[in-house]
C-alpha cells in the first residue's frame, strides 16, 4: 500500500520536513555528513556511520547534506555541463565515446541502454525497441597511461576540462570519506578501504536529458533512463530540480520518487559494493521517468533535464571478495575489479 512517508532533514541549515511517496516503512534518510567530520570520538563517529551502512541495508539509497562540496561549484558544473550539450552535434561526434575499457567520450542518445540484464542479446533487442532518451559526456582520471580523456577544444566550451577535473578530484575526495564512514559502519577500521580505492579509476557521467513529447516516455518500457543498478562501489547523484528520478522499493517492488531535496547529493550503492559486502549492503534498482510535476496538467512536453553522476571505483587491480563482518560463507567468487566493471560496460553500450 502506498503513503505519504515523511523524510526528516536533520541539518540546521536546511531544517524542513520532505515529503516522497513511499511504499510501507520504504525510506531514504538525510544524513548530514558534517556530523561525521566534526565528531571528536571514534563512537561519535561511528553513530553517522551507522545511520549510513542502516540506510545503505535497507533502501540502498541516502540523500546527503552538508557534504562541504558548495554550491557554487555545483551550479558551476551543471553550467558548463549544460554548455557542452548545446555544442552542434558534429562536435560532439568527433568525441564519440569508443571503448568500455576507457569508458571516456560522448555517447549520443540511444546508444546506451541501461538494464539489469548482463545478457548483450538481450540488452541489444531492448536498445531496438526503448532506448534511453539522454545523451552523456563520460570522464576518466585524466592521467591514465592507455586511455585519454575526449576534451573539447578550450574554445568551445571555456573552462571546461579544468571544472570537470577538479570536480572529479573533489567527488573522490568525498567518495574516500564516504567508504571511511562505510567501513565504519561494517565494524571494520576506517581506513580499511583507503588503499583499495586510492587510485580514481571512477567515472564522472554529465547527464542531457532533453524535452520529449510525454506520450513517449508512457511507452511501454520506456524511461529517460530505464531500471538499472550501477556498477561500482557508490554513485554520487547531483541532480537538478526537475525530478524524474525513481528508487525501486526492494521489498515491494514499487518504484518511489526520489525527489531532489536543493543542497543534497543521493548518494547509492552499486553492485560491486554490494558484492564486496556479499549482499548485506543493497544495490537498488532505480530510473528516470517524466516528472511527477508537470508543468501544467496538459503539458505534453517534459523539461529537459540535467544530472551528473560519479560513478567511484575500487582501483581496478582490487579484488573484490567478501568482507570481513559480512556473513561466514561467501555467496560470489572473487572477481577482479576492471574485468567486472569492463564487462558490464561492455554490454550496455553499442
Ligand atoms: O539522471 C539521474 O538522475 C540518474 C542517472 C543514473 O541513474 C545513471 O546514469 O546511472
Ligand atoms: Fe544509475
Amino acid at each position: 500500500m502506498l503513503f505519504r512517508a515523511s523524510v526528516h532533514v536533520r541539518s540546521s541549515g536546511l531544517r524542513k520536513r520532505c515529503f516522497a511517496s513511499a511504499a510501507a516503512g520504504f525510506r531514504i534518510p538525510v544524513i548530514d555528513f558534517s556530523r561525521f567530520r566534526a565528531a571528536r570520538s571514534l563512537a561519535e563517529k561511528k553513530e553517522t556511520a551507522n545511520e549510513i551502512v542502516s540506510a545503505f541495508k535497507n533502501s540502498g539509497f541516502i540523500y546527503v547534506s552538508n557534504h562541504g562540496i558548495s554550491e557554487d561549484t555545483v551550479s558551476n558544473v551543471f553550467r558548463k555541463s549544460a554548455a557542452f550539450f548545446k555544442l552542434p552535434e558534429g562536435v560532439k561526434a568527433q568525441l564519440a565515446w569508443e571503448d568500455p575499457r576507457s569508458n571516456r567520450g560522448y555517447v549520443q542518445i540511444g546508444r546506451e541502454r541501461v538494464t539489469q540484464s548482463a545478457n548483450a542479446a538481450e540488452i541489444s533487442a531492448l536498445r531496438e525497441k526503448a532506448p534511453d532518451f539522454k545523451e552523456t559526456m563520460e570522464i576518466g582520471r585524466d592521467w591514465d597511461s592507455e586511455w585519454k580523456n575526449q576534451w573539447p577544444k578550450e574554445s568551445d566550451v571555456p573552462g571546461f576540462n579544468k571544472t570537470m577535473l577538479d570536480f572529479f578530484q573533489t567527488c573522490h575526495n568525498l567518495h574516500v570519506e564516504m567508504m571511511q564512514s562505510v567501513a565504519l559502519g561494517l565494524d571494520l577500521s576506517q581506513d580499511f578501504f583507503d588503499s583499495k580505492i586510492d587510485q580514481q579509476c571512477h567515472n564522472l557521467r554529465l547527464l542531457s536529458y532533453p524535452p520529449i513529447k510525454r506520450a513517449f516516455l508512457d511507452g511501454d518500457g520506456q524511461a529517460r533512463a530505464g531500471a538499472h543498478s550501477d556498477y561500482g562501489t557508490l554513485t554520487l547523484l547531483f541532480q537538478a530540480q526537475v525530478g524524474g528520478l525513481e528508487v525501486m522499493d526492494p521489498q515491494s517492488g514499487v518504484f518511489v520518487p526520489a525527489t531532489p531535496i536543493p543542497g543534497t547529493i543521493v548518494i547509492n550503492v552499486g553492485d560491486l559494493l554490494a558484492r564486496w559486502s556479499n549482499d548485506v549492503l543493497r544495490s537498488t534498482l532505480h530510473r528516470v521517468v517524466a516528472p511527477a510535476k508537470m508543468i501544467s496538467s496538459t503539458e505534453t512536453i517534459t523539461p529537459a533535464r540535467q544530472s551528473i553522476a560519479f560513478f567511484s571505483n575500487p582501483n581496478f587491480d582490487t579484488l573484490i571478495e567478501c568482507l570481513p563482518n559480512c556473513g561466514k560463507k561467501a555467496r560470489y567468487p572473487p572477481v577482479n575489479t576492471e574485468t567486472y566493471i569492463v564487462g558490464r560496460l561492455a554490454a550496455t553500450y553499442m
